[in-house]
């Protein structure tokens, strides 16, 4: 009986769609499937990673840059090839592409490879329901990214009303007629639409049809990729950071600057947790939790966008620092205490 070929499903997405959130999902969801991650970031922290981490079966994280620019097939080869070592016994790897990068490259690296163990399983578009009208103004090649995808997450879907659902939902079908939409929130979808053997034979034979020549008809121009226009800052801080001087930052943040995720380590009174942050346009969340025993305090942040002066952005954040006389109470928490959704969780 010939082997089973392990699926490699590609989720791409605009930066902050869901992505990471649909695939933590996914893993909690699907625990009798093995899946391995190739998580791609585009800074040089791997904020991405940090969060699937521990709850995935094997996972490689994959810095700075994109996948997408991977000279030829031969570096996804090898990851693949890691993952899908019979000793792992991995069902299904997952691709999570960085927010930026260009899905049809990374279907043309996946079918050029040259792994036989393994067998195109789909490429997931995870669309922002909130952001997404105002992301196509800046980006029209985000209509080309949709319409390579055999399914579209038309996710967050809770931050919009009945009638933008249903606006975005006919531009999507619009533009990509026929392409399966799944509309859902917080990335919530039932793993067996993507783990499925139906939908991906289904996807696969919409694949086939995709010829190796229509992949590359972009003719893997870099600089028309999304990401030559973008720039990414990594901060990291060893010293505890002023909450209110922290959302001045965020407050006043350059209007190109798209992205921020990572976690914060405060001074005072918010110092017993560990804040992730997520800024996506104008969307910001902080998400406390525990520190982990012994786990280094500290903050680490990854800012992307457009037009950013890299230099200044460093600056700024490096002021948020506290300073040893200052006394900071919850009255200072306050700011951030208002981007919680759980205020409970946060002390
Ligand atoms: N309200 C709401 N928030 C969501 C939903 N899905 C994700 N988020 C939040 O949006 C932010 C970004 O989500 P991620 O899953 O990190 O997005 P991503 O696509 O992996 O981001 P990049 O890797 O930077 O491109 C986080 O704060 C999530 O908690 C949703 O359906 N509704």
């Amino acid at each position: 009986m010939a082997t089973q070929r392990i699926p490699v499903v590609l989720v791409t997405g605009f930066l902050g769609s869901g992505k990471t959130t649909m695939l933590n999902h996914l893993m909690r969801d699907s625990a009798d499937t093995r899946i391995g991650v190739i998580v791609n970031d585009f800074g040089s922290i791997n904020i991405d990673a940090l969060a699937v981490a521990g709850q995935v079966d094997s996972m490689i994280p994959i810095e700075n840059g994109c996948l997408c620019c991977a000279a030829d097939a031969t570096e996804m080869d090898e990851m693949l090839g890691r993952l899908t070592d019979p000793e792992l016994r991995i069902d299904v790897v997952v691709i999570e592409a960085s927010g930026l990068a260009e899905p049809q490259s990374m279907i043309r690296t996946l079918l050029s490879s040259t792994n036989e163990r393994i067998v195109y399983g789909g490429l997931v578009e995870v669309v922002d329901a909130a952001e997404f009208p105002a992301t196509r103004a800046r980006h029209p090649e985000l209509d080309r990214h949709v319409r390579a995808a055999d399914l579209v997450v038309l996710n967050k879907t809770d931050r919009v009303t009945e009638e933008e659902r249903r606006d975005v939902l006919a531009t999507v079908q619009d533009f990509a007629p026929g392409t399966p939409v799944l509309t859902a929130a917080h990335g919530r979808v039932d793993p067996a639409v993507l783990f499925d053997h139906r939908p991906r034979e289904a996807a696969g034979e919409r694949f086939r049809q995709l010829s190796f020549a229509d992949v590359c008809a972009d003719g893997h121009d870099h600089a028309h990729h999304l990401h030559a226009a973008y720039q990414s800052v990594e901060f990291t801080s060893a010293e505890p950071l002023h909450p209110r001087r922290v959302m001045e930052f965020l407050d006043s943040r350059p209007a190109g600057l798209y992205r921020v995720k990572g976690f914060l380590h405060f001074a005072g009174a918010g110092r017993e947790r560990k804040f992730g942050l997520h800024a996506v346009g104008s969307y910001l969340r902080f998400e406390p939790s525990p520190w982990e025993r012994g786990e280094p305090r500290v903050t680490q942040l990854v800012l992307i966008g457009t037009g950013i002066d890299a230099d200044t952005v460093s600056k700024r954040l490096a002021e948020c620092a506290a300073t040893s006389t200052e006394e900071i109470d919850e009255t200072h928490m306050m700011g951030v205490l208002r981007y919680v959704d759980d205020v409970n969780g946060a002390d």
